[in-house]
Formats: structure tokens, C-alpha cells, sequence
């Protein structure tokens, strides 16, 4: 199993490290732009080995694409992350040519590729994917929601006061700071809904504090965060490699599924071997659907920046 990374910034680099750690891919090519970049995160990842106990070898290489070839797996970490202050929509003028350049490139040297789209504006970048490659829709996901639901799980389990092991919850819709919809009707502690631990009060207050995640992080940080976001792509890169066909949801392309169509945005979907291998429908209320729709007229939105 060959997985490339293009991109060996924060989120890149942290994702090649948790997917060699979990050992199950033989091989990862992390390409950057920046002279030695890649070459440099790779050796010092693969000074990890003895010490982890893994034996994925990890390369890199400047913008050689001859060596992603023949790639199974392919994750887009390249581009601009936000600032304090900014939103994900802003990255679009500089992120929409580097993700134009580099799925062109990648698909050149590994037409059976199953692409993950992580830059930002995510839903957005995933949609211009598919409007310019002619990868058949299975093989192109956008990485999102399995990081808004991991944020919402540790804040569903923070409100609880439970450990995030008995806490499941699921987030839907755009990757955004406004059009995420953290499904909380639906999330339990241990089969029993949180609405029988949680006031209204609390668990609205936990949605909004899912949805600003990200922004949160960036404050904090001055930059985006690379943790959470590389387990997430790393969650998706192994239940493909490994066929685990779990339950994730991602940015896909819609064809009348959730009331949408021509346009990618978070949905639950099967990962296994084949990528995105089934659209899961779950049965949403009037007030989910109605943020659902809401959600999608701001991915519309940006969507209409693009130039294709
Ligand atoms: N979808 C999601 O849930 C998340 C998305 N992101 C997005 O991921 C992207 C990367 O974030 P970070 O890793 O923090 O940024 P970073 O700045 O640490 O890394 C980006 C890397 O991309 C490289 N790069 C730029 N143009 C390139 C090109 N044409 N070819 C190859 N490499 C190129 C840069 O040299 C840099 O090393 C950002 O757009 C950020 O907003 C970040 C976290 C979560
Ligand atoms: O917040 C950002 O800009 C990066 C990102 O998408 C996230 O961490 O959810």
C-alpha cells in the first residue's frame, strides 16, 4: 500500500506520522515545494522507526511527482492554512490553483488513485477536484467531518464530565466555522441520547463551540491545528487501506442524496477499499434538513469563486 502526501507542512507531516505509527501502509512519499522540506520531515519521521516501532518507509522528495507513482492513496495537506481572524473561504484564491496543479500531477503518475482533499476551503477544493480530473466520484473524499465530529465528541464529553470513549456524535455539512451541523439529537453517551445528561442550554452551547473548532485552534495557535487533522486523514487513509468499510462522514459529490446535488459537502459514507464505497442516508428532522440546506448555500457560494 503506497500512500503520497503532497503538502509536508503541519497537518502532512502529521498525518504521515500517525499513519506510520499505526503501521499499516508500506510505504509513504510526502512531496513538498520548499527545497528539502520534504526530504527533511521524512528522515527525521523515519528516525522515529526504532523508537515507534514501525516499518513504513517514509521518503520525500522537492516536487518530483515521478516518485508518488503508482500511488494508492493520495492526501491534498497542500496550501495556505488560515490566520487568527480569517476564514477557511479566504484561502480560495491562492489554495484553488496550488489543489488545481497538484490532483493534476498526481493522477498523471497514478491514474488508480483514491484522492483526499484536506486544503481549505475543503467542500470547495473537493468540488473544483472533480470538475477538473476525470476520476470517477468514488475516488475523490474530502476530509471534514471526521474532524468535526472528533471535536464534538471531546466537547459532548467535556459538558458530560464522561471519558470520550463513551461519547459518540456525528457532524454533518460544510466544513465551515458557520455551516457545520453537529447532529445533536442523534449523539449518546453509551446508547443513551445526551439529552437526557445535558440541558438545552448546554448541549446548544456544545454545537457552537464544535463549529468554531477550528477558529478556536487558530487563536490559540496563530495558525491552524495539524493534531486532530492529521488522525482524522489518517483515520480515512487506513479504513480505505485496510477495507474496513467504516462510517465517516466526508465531502462527496451529491447526485439528489440529502435533497443536493452538484455540490460536495459532509455526508456519512462507508470507506473500504474502493473509496467512498456507499452514501448513507440518515433521517433527519425538519430543523437538520433546513441547517443541512442552509449549510449548502454557503458551500454554494464559495464554489461560485471558482474559476472553472
Ligand atoms: N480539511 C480540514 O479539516 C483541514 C484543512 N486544513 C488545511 O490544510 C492545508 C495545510 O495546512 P498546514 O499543513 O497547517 O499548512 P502548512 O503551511 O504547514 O503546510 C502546507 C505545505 O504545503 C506546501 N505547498 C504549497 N504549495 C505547494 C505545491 N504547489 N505543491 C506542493 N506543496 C505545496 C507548503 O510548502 C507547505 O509546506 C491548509 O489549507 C489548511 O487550511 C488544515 C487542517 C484541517
Ligand atoms: O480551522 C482551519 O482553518 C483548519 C481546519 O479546517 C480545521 O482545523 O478544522
Amino acid at each position: 500500500m503506497k500512500v503520497t502526501i503532497v503538502g509536508a507542512g503541519a497537518v502532512g507531516a502529521s498525518c504521515a506520522e500517525y499513519i506510520a505509527i499505526k503501521d499499516f501502509a508500506s510505504e509513504v512519499v510526502l512531496l513538498d515545494i520548499k527545497e528539502g522540506y520534504a526530504e527533511g520531515k521524512a528522515m527525521d519521521l523515519m528516525q522515529t522507526a526504532s523508537l515507534n516501532g514501525f516499518d513504513t518507509k517514509i521518503s520525500g522528495t522537492t516536487g518530483d511527482y515521478s516518485r508518488t507513482a503508482n500511488s494508492d492513496i493520495a492526501v491534498i495537506t497542500s496550501g495556505i492554512p488560515r490566520k487568527p481572524g480569517m476564514t477557511r473561504e479566504e484561502l480560495i484564491g491562492i489554495n484553488a490553483g496550488i489543489v488545481k496543479d497538484v490532483a493534476a500531477n498526481l493522477i498523471k503518475h497514478s491514474p488508480n488513485v483514491i484522492l483526499i482533499v484536506v486544503s481549505n476551503p475543503m467542500d470547495t477544493m473537493t468540488y473544483l477536484v472533480h470538475k477538473i480530473t476525470d476520476l470517477p466520484k468514488e475516488r475523490i473524499i474530502g476530509m471534514g467531518g471526521a474532524l468535526d465530529s472528533a471535536r464534538f465528541k471531546y466537547r459532548l464529553a467535556e459538558a458530560l464530565g464522561a471519558p470520550i470513549s463513551d461519547v459518540d456524535g456525528m457532524v454533518i455539512g460544510g466544513h465551515s466555522d458557520t455551516g457545520m451541523v453537529p447532529l445533536a439529537r442523534h449523539a449518546t453517551r453509551n446508547s443513551v441520547k445526551v439529552s437526557e445528561f445535558l440541558s438545552a442550554d448546554r448541549l446548544s452551547q456544545v454545537v457552537e463551540d464544535t463549529k468554531v473548532g477550528g477558529a478556536t485552534l487558530t487563536k490559540l495557535l496563530g495558525t491552524s491545528a495539524w493534531y486532530a487533522p492529521g488522525a482524522a486523514v489518517s483515520a480515512l487513509v487506513q479504513a480505505i487501506a485496510c477495507d474496513q468499510k467504516k462510517l465517516f462522514p466526508c465531502s462527496v459529490l451529491l447526485n439528489g442524496e440529502y435533497d443536493l446535488k452538484d455540490i460536495c459537502i459532509g455526508v456519512p459514507v462507508i470507506l473500504g477499499r474502493n473509496g467512498i464505497e456507499k452514501i448513507v442516508k440518515v433521517d433527519l428532522d425538519q430543523a437538520e434538513k433546513d441547517k443541512m440546506q442552509e449549510s449548502a448555500e454557503g458551500v454554494r457560494k464559495t464554489n461560485s469563486l471558482l474559476q472553472v
